[in-house]
């Protein structure tokens, strides 16, 4: 095999993966039903939801691993449903249950995968060796699989990942059952992938750690996409306020500054000096300015990001019951 990921990859601008109307039918059932996509090149990009939501089958259908009933997807500038093998030499996956061989140790279970590649064997070792630095493994390198913990074969699913040169690495809840120790590490990794410019699609329950790590959530619900944005636009949109920030300063018409603070969009006065805002982004660093163009003094102040958790449960507590909305 001959083909180089890096000779072919797609210009910033366009969407590493993108879909529209993209449907999925079991029987006459629609369990992912037509949602559209775009997702750009080195974002990490959350797909949330209850169990049974779609979120898999959307994997599958991009991995060409599932059929696609309707609609259109392309990955990589590939339609995964016609060129599965192309989709797959770019895209790392990293599935719930990793599948190693047990009786082979680290390095011989990524050499067996790099053989299927077509490595030559320097390559081979090449990136071998480099993909068990990154990911922490070197110790254990000749130490046979089915001695891992479930943490270690998650890192060895992310050696892969990068042994492989991926573009885009798809994990499905690769933290559960992690220990926290664990599980900080592996986002750490995650953020490296993302500083290479490395497209992450992750699948999780954890919304702490999504909120962390995503540039943007998508939230699935029934078979569609209900949500999707950036947290505080999605803050916004949900609990009706992104941030909030509060200010305590000397200084006269202040409350007035504040509100021209552009992404403002309300400031309650709290008592004399105190002044509480909510805003669509963090403005502390222009509340401050506002305090020092007022002459004024600054005592305090402080942020409450928008929590995902909050708007998950609001999200959810908020539906009609037995309602359906689906609009993103
Ligand atoms: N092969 C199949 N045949 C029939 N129904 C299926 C098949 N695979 C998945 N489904 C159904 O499709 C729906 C969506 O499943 P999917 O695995 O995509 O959900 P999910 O959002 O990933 O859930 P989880 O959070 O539990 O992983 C579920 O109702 C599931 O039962």
């Amino acid at each position: 095999m001959s083909e180089q990921p890096t000779e072919t990859r797609t210009p910033p601008q366009v969407p590493v993966i993108h879909a529209r109307g993209l449907t999925r039918c079991y029987g006459d059932r629609a369990v992912v039903d037509g949602i559209d996509l775009d997702i750009a090149r080195g974002e990490v990009f959350g797909l949330l939801g209850p169990n049974g939501a779609g979120k898999t089958t959307t994997i599958l259908m991009m991995l060409g691993l599932t059929e696609i009933s309707s609609g259109e997807m392309s990955v990589l500038g590939f339609n995964p449903a016609r060129e599965p093998l192309k989709v797959k030499r770019r895209v790392g996956y990293l599935p719930d249950a990793v599948g190693f061989y047990d009786q082979l140790t680290a390095t011989e279970n990524l050499a067996y995968t790099g053989k299927l590649m077509g490595l030559a064997r320097a390559e081979r070792a090449r990136r071998i060796e480099q993909a068990l630095w990154r990911a922490g493994l070197t110790e254990v390198a000749s130490k046979r699989v089915a001695t891992f913990s479930r943490g270690m074969r998650q890192r060895l699913g992310l050696a892969e990942i990068i042994m492989k040169r991926a573009e885009i690495a798809v994990l499905d809840e690769p933290t559960s059952g992690l220990d926290p120790q664990a599980t900080q590490e592996f986002l750490g990794m995650i953020g490296e992938l993302k500083a290479e410019g490395i497209t992450v699609l992750l699948s999780s329950h954890m919304l702490d750690q999504v909120q962390r790590i995503c540039d943007r959530v998508s939230l699935f619900r029934a078979g569609h996409i209900v949500l999707m944005g950036a947290v505080p636009e999605l803050a916004v949109k949900v609990l009706g306020a992104g941030f909030v920030v509060e200010v305590e300063a000397e200084g006269l018409g202040l409350a007035r500054r504040l509100a021209m603070i552009p992404g403002v969009t309300h400031v309650e006065t709290l008592s004399v000096n105190r002044f509480r805002m909510t805003a669509e982004r963090d403005v502390r660093p222009d509340a401050a300015r506002a305090v020092v163009a007022v002459d004024g003094s600054l005592r305090r102040l402080s942020v409450d990001e928008p929590s995902l958790e909050a708007i998950y449960t609001r999200y959810f507590q908020d539906l009609p019951a037995g309602g359906a909305r689906h609009a993103a």
